[in-house]
């Protein structure tokens, strides 16, 4: 797995940084301690199924792919499972987030909840304009059939009240259904960039009825302005934004492979998911009300969600299409 790691030089000498895809999709994995999240992510990187890992195991993976016949990095974060604290870094960081639980673990699925609803209540209080995060509730350890106890249709009506993707799936498996669950992930991500760049464009439109009133007038020329897009891709962020951002709990250092993201060209999505079970959507409002704060209450991630947002972070939110919550912090 040494040879993925991104903070392991040795990817150096396998891959030069100038043949690595353009295009990034990070992804990062919370749950539960034992859930599978890093059989998981090494069942992606290596297609094999490993018994035993170190469980303090936290760290960056990345894997050139291609999805849809397009390329793509793909960054896996796997997360430990019991620091709280740093998921406000986490979502900063991920375009995408794997919630994960065991589908033969009633309280994996109830921290699972709990995850749920501290993004849900953390996001509330935010007001910066960001991107949209792609939120997949994911049930693993699906070939342990015989011994669920969370059953499909309570992952399936969690995630309808969360309006967030839902997929089932096994670490110890055939490789192909955690290929689908990433690929997935992938295509998810690009069709919220997509959605962001569609608004973004509608909002940055020159307002022509403006121009029209004005043209008898010598004024100086606004166009500059008024046509002017964004170079930061997906996001509404200005100078603003970055400042006000401070306010967030520092992240740990990123690796330097980690630090700088490109710019990510966008594909059209072409094809569906095998391992899904309901539509694949982000957070959106209906999240807002989802009633299992009596569940994120007990648990350690409530205070993480109670935090109070970033003070200074006043920039006007843009209204997504798709979604208010899901415009979580993100630059
Ligand atoms: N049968 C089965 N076992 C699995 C599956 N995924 C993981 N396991 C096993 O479950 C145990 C925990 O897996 P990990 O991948 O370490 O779980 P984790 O969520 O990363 O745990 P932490 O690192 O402690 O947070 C290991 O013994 C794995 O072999 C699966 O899909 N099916």
């Amino acid at each position: 797995m040494s040879r993925y790691r991104s903070t392991n030089s040795s990817i150096k000498s396998h891959l030069s940084t100038a043949s690595l895809p353009k295009e990034e999709v990070n992804i990062v994995l919370l749950g539960k301690q034992s859930v599978g999240k890093s059989a998981l992510v090494v069942k992606y990187l290596t297609k094999r199924f490993i018994r035993e890992y170190d469980p303090f195991l936290e760290d960056t993976y990345w894997k050139p792919d291609a999805v849809d016949q397009q390329e793509v990095l793909v960054k896996v974060m796997d997360t430990y499972g019991k620091d709280d604290k740093q998921l406000p870094y986490y979502l900063k960081w991920a375009d995408a987030v794997l919630i994960t639980y065991s589908i033969t673990q009633l309280d994996s699925f109830e921290m699972a909840l709990a995850y749920l609803d501290a993004i849900n209540t953390y996001s509330k209080g935010l007001t910066v304009s960001t991107n949209e995060l792609v939120i997949m509730l994911l049930g693993n350890k699906l070939d342990l059939e015989r011994t669920r106890v969370v059953s499909k249709s309570e992952g399936e009506s969690v995630a309808l009240k969360f309006s967030c993707a839902f997929c089932e799936t096994t670490a110890a498996d055939d490789y192909e259904y955690v290929q689908q669950l990433f690929h997935r992930t992938v295509r998810e991500v690009r069709k919220e960039r997509e959605r962001a760049m569609a608004s973004s464009s509608i909002d940055e439109e020159p307002p022509t009825a403006a121009i029209n009133i004005n043209t008898n007038v010598n004024v100086p020329s606004s166009s500059s302005s008024a046509s002017s897009n964004s170079s930061i891709p997906f996001t509404n962020f200005n100078e603003t934004d970055k400042h006000s951002s401070s306010n967030i709990p520092l992240p740990p250092p990123m690796p330097a492979t980690l630090a700088h993201r490109v710019a990510k060209p966008v594909k059209t999505e072409s094809q569906t998911s095998v391992t899904s079970s309901t539509s694949s959507l982000p957070l959106s409002s209906s999240m807002k009300s989802g009633s299992l704060s009596t569940i994120a209450s007990t648990s350690t991630l409530a205070s993480v969600a109670s935090a109070p947002p970033p003070a200074s972070a006043t920039t006007k939110r843009t209204p997504s299409k798709t979604s208010v919550f899901s415009k979580i912090f993100k630059n």
